[in-house]
């Protein structure tokens, strides 16, 4: 057990002394803990207002900012999109390294370099974790016709010899097993659906087959058209596409690193940044272009782009994005623009949960697919310790300062269900001394990416975030996930704890429980036996009490443990005839992509209504 685990076990925060080991649990203030005296139950409405008036809990010293989190940052607009972060100057616009017909890398360059991919005596540099060598029994089931072997090593059989360099540079050794496996379906010409953990690599799942192919057999020539006369258009060999701002902006940092030297210039476009500058960076030259939906269509209807050359379409959490209601926007990308179509270019679709609705998609957007199933594994590996507190809502903020005060290093991620929590939470942290920051949908981009960076470069160590950070985002040493509130959908809480954990480092999530939460009991009891996580007492108590308890992990969650559920397996094998389980609430509109505004569930993106790509997306 991790050093940070034993801290918070200790905590006895539902002390069995006081009560806690037989009837309905709660949260136990410090000076009762250990003392054997009833807990006294607080009746009424919960207080969230408390402050620091509640006594224990009291460190205030400094006044809350004006909800800009941590030290006042300023509001207004960034004034100019991040994606180009000083590297990319260096890079060449397409075909300037594609010589002859021959890839011809560019020189090195040191400063680049450095800041691509960190230095080694930088405690920052990326290393995978202790635990990096259990990946390797991790069961793997990939379905299919002719599925090719999976690769040894990376140099077994070997990538491209620049990508080699490049992910050697990065500190990665050996391919986790979903790029084993990904690497020679997708260089096998194949069509891919892949499920795998979350922190098992998936990101580079998909970006090492389709650099090593692209590295090797270089740009597609230009369309006639756009050869006759002065194009600024952008003609991609690659789209990736991504529900978030923030995760399309980490894949194309990821990118940057693994194109170093290379022909392969990427760019990203998202929503709530000014879209001059992004088209200015397609003007430079856009081999792999990471994109939001709505920001693309945009693009796309400007006539800024094209998909004519596409050889390679990513759909990243694709069953995100579709919950997202983004599935009216993707079909539009993907079927009536200029893409060419399935059999003509290759589709990956990736996820680390993958319910049967989105398999349905596959049908239409992918061809003779494999189906890759990478673990029964889950994000909720050993590597993450979970522990689940029973802790009422007008304790939350005592029982927070007591997890914090156990933490000595690391980041810290704090997950609340509401913007204004956020908000509240964060200034109320902050009342308390901590370095805490807040991301959310009410701040700008500009502020998003100011608290991002503050929280990955350690100036503030905590971050309380909504749904927006619980997907695919990787920071490095975020040591402890706390779900202040619990998410209403379990497959959000595997992506939230998954957040920690990442790359074989171990990781704690400790999540507050309450009755307000039963409708997620059932699926929490399977996820933590799945892993095996102590299931504490009063949940089994409440799965008892409450049979129908919530859903489980199949039950319109989805996700791809479960193989009761069919969400780890191909529906192809289970006669799937498009005619089963579509379960999951979502915006199924075909033609009016263009005014896709939710349909009355949760419609948590920016991009809704992609014309108006400065709408805040959760
Ligand atoms: N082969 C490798 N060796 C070492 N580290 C790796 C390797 N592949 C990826 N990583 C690191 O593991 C971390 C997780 O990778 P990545 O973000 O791609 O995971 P993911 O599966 O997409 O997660 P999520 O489901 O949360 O989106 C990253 O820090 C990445 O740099």
């Amino acid at each position: 057990m991790s050093d940070l685990s034993q801290n918070v076990a200790k905590l006895n925060i539902n002390d069995k002394e006081n009560g806690n080991d037989g009837g309905k649990p709660s949260y136990v203030p410090p000076h009762l803990r250990g003392s054997g005296k009833p807990v006294f139950r607080r009746t009424g409405p919960p207080r969230e207002d408390r402050g620091s008036g509640g006594g224990f809990f009291s460190r205030s010293s400094k006044q809350a900012g004006d909800n800009d989190g941590f030290f006042g940052f300023s509001k207004g607009n960034n004034g100019g999109s991040t994606y180009n972060r000083g590297g990319s100057s260096s890079f060449k616009s397409s075909g300037n390294r594609w010589v002859n017909g021959k890839h011809v890398p560019g020189p090195k360059n040191a400063r680049l370099e450095a800041e691509l991919f960190g230095v080694h005596e930088d405690p920052d540099y990326h290393s995978s974790g202790i635990k990096f060598d259990n990946y390797d029994d991790i069961p793997v089931e990939a379905s299919g016709k002719d599925v090719p072997e999976p690769l040894l090593e990376f140099d077994s059989p070997p990538l491209d010899a620049l990508l080699l360099e490049n992910i050697k540079l990065a500190g990665f050794n050996k391919p986790t097993p979903v790029q084993k496996y990904s690497v020679p379906i997708v260089t096998n010409n194949r069509d891919l659906m892949a499920c795998a953990q979350t922190g098992s690599g998936k990101t580079g799942g998909f970006l090492f087959p389709v650099f090593t192919e692209l590295f090797e057999s270089g740009p597609s020539p230009m369309p006639e058209k756009a050869q006759s006369f002065y194009s600024k258009k952008g003609y991609p060999s690659a789209l990736v596409l991504a529900p978030t701002r923030e995760l399309a902006t980490q894949i194309f940092e990821e990118a940057r690193k693994f194109t170093y030297r290379s022909w392969v210039r990427p760019c990203v476009v998202y929503g709530g940044a000014p879209i001059g500058n992004q088209m200015r960076e397609v003007d430079r030259g856009c081999d792999l272009l990471v994109a939001t939906p709505g920001r693309l269509n945009d693009l796309l209807e400007r006539g800024k782009i094209s998909l004519a050359n596409i050889k390679y379409l990513v759909l990243d959490e694709a069953d995100r994005m579709l919950d997202m209601g983004f599935e009216p926007q993707i079909r539009h990308i993907v079927e009536e623009c200029d893409m060419p179509s399935v059999g003509n270019r290759q589709t990956l679709m990736f996820s680390a949960t993958f319910p049967v609705d989105i398999q349905h998609l596959a049908r239409d957007f992918l061809d003779n697919y494999i189906f890759l199933s990478v673990g029964r594994v889950g994000s909720t590996s050993e590597n993450i310790t979970q522990r689940i507190l029973y802790v009422d809502d007008m304790d939350k903020k005592s029982a927070l300062l007591d997890l914090l005060s156990a933490e000595h290093e690391g980041l810290t991620l704090i997950f609340v269900e509401t913007k204004r929590m956020a908000d509240q939470l964060t200034d109320f942290l902050i009342m308390q001394n901590f370095r805490a920051t807040a991301i959310h949908g009410d701040r700008t981009q500009a502020e998003r990416e100011r608290a991002l960076s503050a929280f990955k470069s350690n100036v503030a160590n905590i971050l309380v975030a909504t749904a927006v950070a619980a997907r695919g985002l990787d920071i490095p040493n975020v040591t402890h996930v706390i779900n202040y509130d619990l998410p209403s959908d379990i497959d959000d809480y595997v992506h939230r704890i998954g957040r920690t954990g990442r790359a074989g480092n171990t990781g704690v999530a400790t999540s507050f429980f309450n009755s307000n939460n039963q409708n997620i009991v059932k699926g929490l009891i399977e996820i933590l036996n799945e892993a095996n996580q102590e299931v504490p007492a009063f949940l089994n108590d409440m799965s008892r009490q409450n049979p129908r308890g919530g859903k489980t992990r199949g039950g319109g969650g989805g996700g791809f443990f479960n193989n009761r559920n069919n969400n780890s397996r191909d529906y192809r094998k289970h006669g799937g005839n498009g005619s089963f389980g579509n379960t999951r609430p979502r915006n199924t509109g075909t033609s009016n992509w263009g005014s896709s505004s939710g349909g009355g569930f949760r419609n948590d993106n920016e991009n809704s209504g992609f014309g108006s790509s400065n709408a805040s997306w959760w």
